[in-house]
This record gives C-alpha cells, structure tokens and sequence, in this order.
C-alpha cells in the first residue's frame, strides 16, 4: 500500500512530475464539436453548451489563467462508406488525427487540457495527443461504458464504443487496418488503465476485460466497497510504481441518468453526484491531472431545458472538481474576515 495523505502528495507533487513542471497554473480549454462516432446528432453541441454553463469564468475563480483555444474545426470527408461495419471511419479517424495535434501541442507548451466533446471516440486523439508528450502517462476512464469493443466485437459499429482498443498495444492483432487510422500505433498497455463506473459492458468488451486483467469498478463495486475504497485502490494502482501523469476521460453517462439526462446512451444505476464529485477531487490531490476529456453531452436529448441546464452544470462541476474546487471551501484565499469595527467605519463614511 502506497503512502497516502500530505506527505505522500507533497512527495508527488515536488519529485514525481515527468511532464507537469509548469503546468499547474495555466489551464487550456479546447472545444472539439464532433459527433460520427455514434449516431445521434446533436453531440457536437456539447462544448457550447459547457462553456455556456460558466466553465470559464469559474475557472478564472479558481485562480488559474485560462486559456480558451476554441473549437477544433473538423473537416468531413464526402464519402465515407463503413468498413467491417465501422461506420464514419475516415471522418472519425481524421477529426482524431487533428485533435491529437492540437492536445499534445497544448501539453507541449505547458497548459493542463481540458478537452470539451463530442463523442466519446475522440478518446483517441486526446489521450493519443497527450500520449505524445507524456508516453508514461495512465489513463481513468469513468464510464457507464467500457468503450472497448474491437470492430469485430461491435455491436453497433459505433466507433465511441471503441476508443480504447484503438489505444491498447495488447489488442494490436486483434485489431484489423480501419481507413483513416494509419496514422495512429497503440500506446497504452493494460495495466496503464482503470475504469469505475462500468454498469453496461458488451460480451466481447467483458472478455477483454478479464482477459487483460484490466483493473475496472463497475458500479457494484462501487456499491461493495464504497467510493473511498474504490479510489484509493485505483491510485495505487496506477500511481504506486512511478508517479505519472494523469489522462481522465470522463463520460457524462457514468452518472445516473436522473442527473445527467442530456446523453446519448444512458445506463440506469449510476454515479451520484457526491461519488462523481468524489472522483474528480481525490484525482486533483494527486496534483498529476495532466489531460481531463468531459464528453457525451447531447443538449438535443434533454427533455426540457432543465434537463439540459442540468446536466452541462454538472460538467462544470465535475472539471471544477478535477482542478481544485473543493468542498470546504479556502481555494480562493483571503487575508482576514473584515471586523465589525471596519464595517462601521465604513457605514460612516
Ligand atoms: N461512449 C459511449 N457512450 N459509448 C457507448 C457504447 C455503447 C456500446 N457498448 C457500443 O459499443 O456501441
Ligand atoms: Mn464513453
Ligand atoms: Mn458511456
């Protein structure tokens, strides 16, 4: 068991930073407006309706400087017939090859990424991107879904189901040649990962699960062992060996649907607020979030207004959470509680 706690921090954060020397206090925010990777349109919406939800302006409060870099623009290719059931595959492999560029130059120049989706495929360029600057990072993929499908394993042909087996070297045989993916190799091995939250996962995803011995927390696990549990566990894991940087890849939908109605593919039983919230914090303490990814917000599957009002807000307080707002209040500082006796100076003023 790894040491936990301030001291344990305080070693993480002075000794163990590889790629994180001057990032803390510059966060980067890029939009990526992009939906092929499943079928509901409306995804791609999901970065104006986050940053409309404040994301900025209550970053700015935590006393970051933000950089917002806007949208990647993406380019669709005319024609794009499915390939071994594949649907889109030049169009998402293509937005990935350019989000990929702009993720690691950000990382390059030193900012902690906040990537805006779009659809869960774009895993693969951010955490590729990231993977370019940092080729040691791991990675914690908080998801009702393990997103692990290889084209063959696909149920759907949907390529959101299936960034991370585009990333994993142990599945590199597994894995046939899709069109407008050359330009991408599998960077990331097995034991590199963690999921929580897992709640619908296909046969074929299951078997890769175990066969790999990945470490995943479905949300029985969750129930089992508590949240606390769960995470301590999850950082040792990845963290106990070498300190690292750190690539999370939330998925809205790892929530419960009664919070986060505005997704495309929900799963009863979720996250609640306080164990998503819970997350977010214990992978800021670590002081190694290098990549966050919050993806998956649809604002045309809402209900009403209010659905999708709610489920962009608990996107910024999710990555407020991941950088540093806590619970407890005191991240930003003030000198003394005015006295009574300045007040009424004042008043009489
Ligand atoms: N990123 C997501 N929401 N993924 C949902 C994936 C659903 C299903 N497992 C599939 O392969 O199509
Ligand atoms: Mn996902
Ligand atoms: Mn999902």
């Amino acid at each position: 068991m790894a040491l936990r706690g301030p001291l344990s921090r305080l070693l993480r954060t002075q000794l163990g930073r590889t790629c994180q020397q001057s990032r803390a206090q510059s966060v980067a925010v890029l939009g990526a407006p992009f939906s092929k990777g499943q079928k509901r349109r409306g995804v791609e919406h999901g970065p104006k309706v986050i940053r409309d939800a404040g994301l900025v302006e209550r970053l700015s409060s935590l006393d970051y400087s933000v950089h917002d870099f806007g949208d990647v623009s993406f380019h669709h290719p005319e024609s794009d017939e499915p390939y071994m059931g594949v649907k889109f595959p030049r169009t998402v492999g293509a937005a990935n090859k350019k989000l990929s560029g702009a993720v690691s130059r950000a990382i390059g120049a030193g900012h902690t990424l906040v990537m805006l989706g779009g659809d869960h495929s774009l895993g693969i360029g951010s955490v590729s991107g990231h993977a370019q600057q940092c080729p040691d990072l791991c990675l914690i993929w908080v998801d009702a879904h393990a997103d692990l499908n290889t084209p063959m394993t696909s149920p759907s042909g949907n390529l959101h189901g299936q960034p991370v087996a585009f990333m994993l070297k142990e599945l590199q045989d597994k894995m046939p040649e899709i069109p407008g993916f050359s330009w991408m190799k599998p960077f990331l091995t097995s034991r590199d990962l963690v999921y929580i939250g897992l709640r619908d996962v296909d046969p074929g995803e299951y078997h890769i699960l175990k066969n790999l011995g990945i470490q995943y927390f479905t949300m029985r696990d969750i129930d089992r062992l508590g949240i606390q549990r769960v995470m301590e566990v999850t950082l040792d894991h990845l963290l106990s060996r070498k300190q690292r940087p750190i690539h999370l890849s939330f998925d809205i939908d790892a929530f419960d649907p009664s919070l986060a109605p505005a997704t495309g593919t929900p799963a009863n039983g979720g996250l609640t607020y306080r164990e998503g919230i819970y997350v977010a914090e214990e992978i800021h303490n670590t002081g190694l979030l290098s990549v966050m990814d919050l993806v998956e917000v649809n604002p045309l599957l809402g209900a009403n207004r209010e659905a999708v009002d709610a489920t962009a807000s608990l996107a910024v307080d999710v990555i407020m959470s991941s950088l540093g707002q806590t619970r407890e209040g005191a991240h930003a500082c003030i000198d003394d509680v005015p006295s009574v006796k300045d007040d009424t100076e004042q008043l009489c003023l």
